[in-house]
């Protein structure tokens, strides 16, 4: 049975990632986010408007250990998972897990190539989502660092390099 979970800051790449590994592996990808908006036929953005954020933790942790049962299955979670309740040692006590670790520059460069919707970074100029994203990294660092293994994601910079995060993900795992 092989179960591997990703996590990492917003824009570390875990679902495409994630996605990817999963296809090269054959086994089922899930993401969580999409697992929580599917369950609740609301999106993420919707859970955080109508319940707060503390609404929506509470959601992402009960799915988790739904999702977290599965086998065979690479699971992308949402930046937040690991941070908190238990868990990160949760995470670990089901599966590998992989920290996508990439510096805040990185993390701002693909935030702003994707469309989706990440509402602790809405109503925030440039500048302020940049020096958001130094402070948060900083104290996520605590819980992503627990993880079963890092992989720097810094010079994976474009969809070609995606494959050698596969590659590299293997080598890491011994799979
Ligand atoms: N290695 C990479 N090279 C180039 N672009 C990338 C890479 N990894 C991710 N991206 C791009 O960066 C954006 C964010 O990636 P992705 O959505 O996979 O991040 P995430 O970690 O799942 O974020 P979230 O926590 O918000 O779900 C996407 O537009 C994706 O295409
Ligand atoms: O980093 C976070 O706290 C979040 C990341 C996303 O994956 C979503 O789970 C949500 O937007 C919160
Ligand atoms: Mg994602």
């Amino acid at each position: 049975m092989q179960r591997i979970i990703i996590i990492g800051y917003m824009g570390s790449g875990k679902t495409t990632v994630g996605r990817a590994l999963a296809h090269n592996l054959g086994l089922s990808f899930y993401d969580l986010d999409w697992y929580i908006e599917s369950r609740m036929h609301k999106t993420v953005k919707q859970l955080f408007d109508e319940k707060g954020e503390a609404g929506f933790r509470l959601i992402e942790r009960n799915l988790l250990h739904e999702l977290a049962e599965f086998e065979n299955i690479v699971i992308s979670c949402g930046g937040g998972t690991p941070c908190f309740f238990d868990n990160m040692a949760y995470l670990n006590a089901q599966s590998d897990t992989v920290y996508l670790k990439a510096t805040p520059d990185v993390l701002h460069g693909h935030l702003k190539m994707g469309k989706t919707v990440r509402p602790l970074l809405l109503d925030k100029t440039e500048d302020e989502v940049q020096t958001f994203i130094s402070r948060q990294l900083s104290e996520r660092e605590t819980y992503y660092n627990k993880a079963k293994y890092t992989l720097d994601v810094n010079l994976m910079d474009n969809y070609e390099k995606i494959k050698i995060s596969v590659q590299k993900l293997r080598e890491l795992l011994k799979i």
